[in-house]
C-alpha cells in the first residue's frame, strides 16, 4: 500500500488529503514552500505524517542550500508550518541533527523515520487493540472515532484506525462509528475513504450525534489519535476530542488514545501550555465555497483541544500504556 509521504527522485510525494474522497491523486512537492504550503492546507496532515514532512522537508533543504544557517532558516520555517503536533518540529529537529554529516545523511535520517513510523503505529495500535479487548467484554466491539487517525494520518498503517485494522481482522469488530469531524471533514471524507477501502463496516455520524450513541448503547470504546501528548497524560487532538470524553466519562465507556511515543513531548508537563492552532474564519462560515454565515461573521475556530489524563482511559504507544 503507498505511503502517504514518501521521498521520490529527488522530491516529497505525498497523497493529496484535499481530494479525497472525489479524487486520489498525488502532488510531488520540490521546494520547502512547497511543502509548508500542503502542510498549511492539509494536503498532508496527522501527527506522525508531519514528523515524516518536517524530516523529508529538511533534507529538502539540505539538498537546496550550501550554507548551513540557511539550511536551519528553512527547517525553522518548516516546524512552524502548524503549531500543535509536536511531530512536525521533531522531525525536523531528528533530520538537522545529522545536517554536519551532509545531506545525504539528512535525507537517510528521514527515511530511516519513514521506516521506523509504519513499524511504531503497527505496534501501538496492536497494544492498544489488546486493551480494548481487556476492557471491553462484549463481542464484536463498536468503535466509535473522532477526525482521521488511519494510515492518512501517518507515513503508513495509522494508529486509531490501526486498531480498527487489527481487531477487524482478528473477527472482533461489528462496527465503526466515524464522526464527520467539523469543520473539514477529516473522518467523512478521510476515514469514511479508508473503511470503505479496508471494507470496515461504518457509518458516519455528525460529530453532535457521538454523545447521542454512547446514550443510545451504540458504542463499546472511543478510540482516537493525537496531535501532542503531554507527560502527565493530557492529550491535545482534533477539536471536539474533549467533549466525547467527557460524554464517554459520562456513560462509563473506555476513552483510548494511540499514538507513537514520538508524539509525546518530554519538555511538556501538562497539556495546559500546548499551542493551540487556530484557523480560518472560512472554515466555518463557508462550505464548499458557498457561504453559511452572515458576511462579516466571527469565528472560534481552534484546529485541538486538550483531553485531561482524568478522562483518559488509557494513552497507549508502541511501549504500551503510558504511565502518568
Ligand atoms: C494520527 S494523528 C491524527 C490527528 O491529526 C489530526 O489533526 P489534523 O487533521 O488537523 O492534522 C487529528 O487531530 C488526528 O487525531
Amino acid at each position: 500500500m503507498r505511503r502517504t509521504i514518501d521521498w521520490v527522485n529527488g522530491a516529497i510525494e505525498i497523497i493529496d488529503q484535499v481530494a479525497l474522497p472525489g479524487e486520489y491523486r498525488t502532488l510531488r512537492l520540490t521546494t520547502v514552500d512547497e511543502l509548508i504550503g500542503a502542510i498549511q492546507r492539509l494536503a498532508v496532515r496527522g501527527a506522525p505524517a508531519l514528523g515524516g514532512a518536517g524530516a523529508l522537508g529538511t533534507a529538502l533543504a539540505a539538498f537546496a542550500h550550501d550554507d548551513p544557517a540557511e539550511v536551519r532558516a528553512d527547517a525553522e520555517r518548516l516546524a512552524g508550518a502548524r503549531p500543535t503536533a509536536v511531530n512536525l518540529s521533531w522531525g525536523v529537529s531528528r533530520a538537522l541533527a545529522r545536517l554536519g554529516d551532509g545531506p545525504e545523511a539528512v535525507l537517510a535520517e528521514a527515511l530511516a523515520l519513514l521506516d521506523e513510523d509504519e513499524r511504531l503505529n503497527h505496534e501501538a495500535s496492536a497494544r492498544a487493540a489488546e486493551l480494548i479487548l481487556e476492557k471491553c467484554p462484549r463481542r464484536p466491539l463498536r468503535l466509535l472515532t473522532h477526525c482521521n487517525a488511519g494510515r492518512l494520518a501517518t507515513v503508513g498503517w495509522g494508529t486509531a484506525l490501526g486498531v480498527v485494522w487489527h481487531l477487524h481482522a482478528a473477527g472482533h469488530l461489528e462496527y465503526v462509528l466515524a464522526d464527520e469531524t467539523r469543520p473539514l471533514l477529516q473522518g467523512a471524507r478521510l476515514t469514511a475513504w479508508e473503511l470503505a477501502e479496508a471494507g470496515v463496516p461504518y457509518r458516519v455520524l455528525p460529530d453532535s450525534a457521538a454523545a447521542a450513541a454512547m446514550a443510545r448503547g451504540m458504542v463499546d470504546c472511543v478510540v482516537v489519535g493525537a496531535d501532542r501528548i503531554a507527560v502527565n497524560g493530557d492529550v491535545a487532538n482534533k477539536i471536539g476530542t474533549y467533549g466525547l470524553a467527557l460524554a464517554a466519562a459520562r456513560h462509563g465507556l473506555p476513552f483510548v488514545v494511540v499514538a507513537p511515543s514520538s508524539t509525546v513531548d518530554p519538555e511538556l508537563r501538562s497539556g495546559d501550555s500546548i499551542v493551540i492552532e487556530e484557523r480560518a474564519a472560512e472554515e466555518i462560515t463557508t462550505v464548499s465555497g458557498t457561504p453559511v454565515a452572515p458576511p462579516g461573521t466571527k469565528v472560534f475556530n481552534p484546529a485541538f483541544d486538550v483531553t485531561p489524563a482524568e478522562l483518559i482511559t488509557a494513552v497507549v504507544t508502541e511501549k504500551g500504556p503510558l504511565a502518568p
